[in-house]
């Protein structure tokens, strides 16, 4: 790998190309490279740019007003290739045993920190039943539904969108089982198509989407255009750092097959500067951050001050 990095910065200075992409999949030339974070911001904001979008099946939403000309223009932060990887497993969402057993073991923790941030924000009691009656809450890329359903449990008024059409179906049949959760809203279409019927929600939070989407800033502003004034913004993914390379790539992929090989690429991972960085760009100010740590022993996930391999942010609108 050392002799492999070697070559790379050897490569590096000859090309025109200040970082070639053999360059931005090799963990250790990354971390090496003192410039490469802002250079990755930029490469991610624009050079990474996908192609229009298809038509989604379901019709462009609407607030009825007629006034979705007026709403900002945000490019499509898809990529194809990625939400196709989801809708080939769509069937296995629930299945606690399958491809999906990570989302369901780390739900709680990750919950818990939604719990607590938002009723902080909001003013609400985290220790009663429903402490989130009264918020309207988008989970965008919410897959088959693990964290829209618990979000409705707690007394949100849920909308969980994704890109692909077979994570919908799936998730509107389990949701549909429980009375608690058959009012949840699903819709196949992405944050970008919503931002034109000027939706907005008191939280915005995409879990795990990130770091499978084209354009970061693209999308974090289109996060940003789906939040309230007053409301906030909760995003997770994964580090990009030699620790999440073992064990996020290595060992989740390819020696336990916890996840389908091929699941994620090194090089989409944000370090938790940068996205803190793209969320300021997106007028987001990262309030509270934490890192989620996994226990061999025990099999648990648990909230932490180590952000190297998962990590999740909440944030407010403007510099509040
Ligand atoms: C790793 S899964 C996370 C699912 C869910 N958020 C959770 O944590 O339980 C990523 C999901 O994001 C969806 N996705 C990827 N890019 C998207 C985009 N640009 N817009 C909407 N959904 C997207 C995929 O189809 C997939 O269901
Ligand atoms: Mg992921």
């Amino acid at each position: 790998m050392a002799r492999r990095s070697l070559h790379l910065f050897r490569d590096l200075y000859r090309s025109r190309d200040p970082f070639p992409k053999p360059f931005l999949q090799n963990p250790i030339a990354t971390l090496l490279h003192p410039a490469i974070s802002s250079a990755l911001l930029q490469r991610r904001s624009h050079a990474f740019a996908a192609p229009p979008p298809p038509a989604m099946q379901n019709p462009k939403p609407s607030n009825g007003s007629g006034d979705e000309n007026k709403s900002p223009t945000f490019h499509s932060s898809l990529n194809e290739a990625e939400v196709a990887k989801f809708s080939a497993i769509a069937e296995t969402w629930w299945d606690f045993e399958g491809p999906f057993k990570p989302l369901h073991l780390m739900n709680p923790t990750r919950i818990s920190f939604v719990r607590s941030t938002l009723c902080r924000h909001f003013k609400k009691d985290p220790y009663c039943a429903r402490p989130f009656q009264g918020l309207k809450i988008i989970d965008v890329g919410c897959g088959g539904g693990i964290l829209s359903e618990p979000l409705a449990r707690m007394g949100a008024t849920v909308t969980g969108i994704d890109a692909a059409e077979k994570n919908i179906k799936i998730a509107r049949i389990h949701a549909a089982s429980d009375p608690l959760t058959s009012s949840i809203e699903y819709i196949c279409t992405t944050a970008e198509e919503l931002v034109k019927g000027n939706k907005k929600f008191d939280a915005v939070i995409s879990l795990e989407v990130i770091e499978h989407v084209a354009d970061t800033l693209e999308f974090c502003k289109s996060l940003a255009a789906l939040t309230a004034p007053t409301g906030a913004t909760v995003i997770s993914t994964i580090n990009r750092s030699v620790r999440s390379y073992a064990t996020a790539i290595i060992a989740a992929e390819y020696l336990l097959n916890w996840l389908p090989k091929g699941t994620h690429q090194w090089s989409r991972f944000l370090t938790p500067e940068e996205l803190v960085l793209i969320l300021q760009r997106a007028s987001i100010s990262v309030q509270e951050m934490a890192g989620f740590v996994y226990n061999p022993l025990t099999g648990e996930w648990s909230l932490s001050d180590d952000t190297s391999v998962n990590f999740i942010v909440f944030g407010t609108k403007g510099s509040e």
